[in-house]
């Protein structure tokens, strides 16, 4: 399976704009060898403006599921959304939408840790569900927003419940960025499958995002790294008899003792 992971930069508090440079981008991914899925990162329809998002965040995910609903059919490609911020009864949410090829939504996961650096729980609600393992292409595909990659209960969860590939959505400040690789390598590493992440580029509120979107295998090699600072597609390819034949190799989940701990 062949993947655009797309590290752009957003301008902040502008969904119109933004949806515009994103149907540019993937006018362009789907000119140049199409992938079988793209994945844009983070928040990406405003950024970081929390106190605006009352004002500026879609309603129910709309208008952004429409226009990438649209997208998906127009280009008949998978798309991860990224996250965008949504009002639901009131509440913000941070919200990863996952389209496939026929425009079907197959997932809506409300990000469940809130980042207490970024302000985030001053603003947002956190989800109460974890997000669902989703078949695109035969290819069972989790995805999570950012700090959730801090947290091994949940991407050990994903795994337990069928996932070969996790997907990272994310806005990673560049202070932190060692932990930004050093815990995707980790999280492929324990859960034995193909972690791949889109992080934006750019700059909100002085704070400097890391871009380094990554293709890590399940055996936690890294496949591809993007430029910590220049928007740029990574161009990924998965392979499913790879996470099978590591698993047998090292079978952590037949190892695995529950009872225990
Ligand atoms: N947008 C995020 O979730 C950032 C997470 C972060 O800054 C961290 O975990 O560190």
């Amino acid at each position: 399976m062949k993947w655009a992971l797309c590290q752009i930069d957003i301008v902040p508090g502008d969904p119109e704009a933004n949806r515009k440079r994103v149907a540019e981008y993937v006018h362009n991914v789907m000119q140049q060898d199409g992938p079988d899925v793209i994945v844009l990162p983070e928040m990406w329809t405003t950024a970081y403006t929390l106190p605006e998002l009352k004002t500026i965040a879609d309603m129910n995910s709309e208008p952004t599921k429409g226009f990438l609903i649209d997208l998906a059919k127009t280009y008949h490609v998978n798309i991860i959304g990224g996250s965008i911020a949504t009002i639901k009864e009131e509440q913000v949410y941070n919200t990863a939408l996952t389209i496939n090829r026929e425009g079907n939504v197959l997932d809506e996961y409300d990000k469940i840790h809130l980042v207490p650096m970024l302000d985030e729980p001053d603003y947002l609600t956190g989800g109460g569900k974890l997000p669902r393992v989703v078949n695109l292409d035969g290819v069972n595909v989790a995805t999570i927003i950012c700090y959730d990659l801090r947290f091994p209960e949940i991407t050990r969860q994903l795994a337990l419940n069928g996932a070969d590939v996790l997907c990272v959505v994310a806005e990673w400040p560049d202070a932190r960025s060692n932990h930004w690789q050093q815990l995707q390598i980790a999280r492929a590493i324990e859960n034995q499958y193909y972690v791949l992440s889109a992080n934006r580029v750019g700059q909100y509120n002085n704070i400097e995002f890391a871009g380094r979107s990554m293709a890590i295998d399940p055996l936690g090699d890294i496949l591809l790294e993007g430029d910590a600072s220049k928007e740029s597609i990574l161009r990924a390819t998965t392979n499913m008899s790879v996470v099978k034949q590591i698993r047998q190799q090292i079978p952590v989940f037949e190892s695995r003792a529950p009872d225990v701990y």
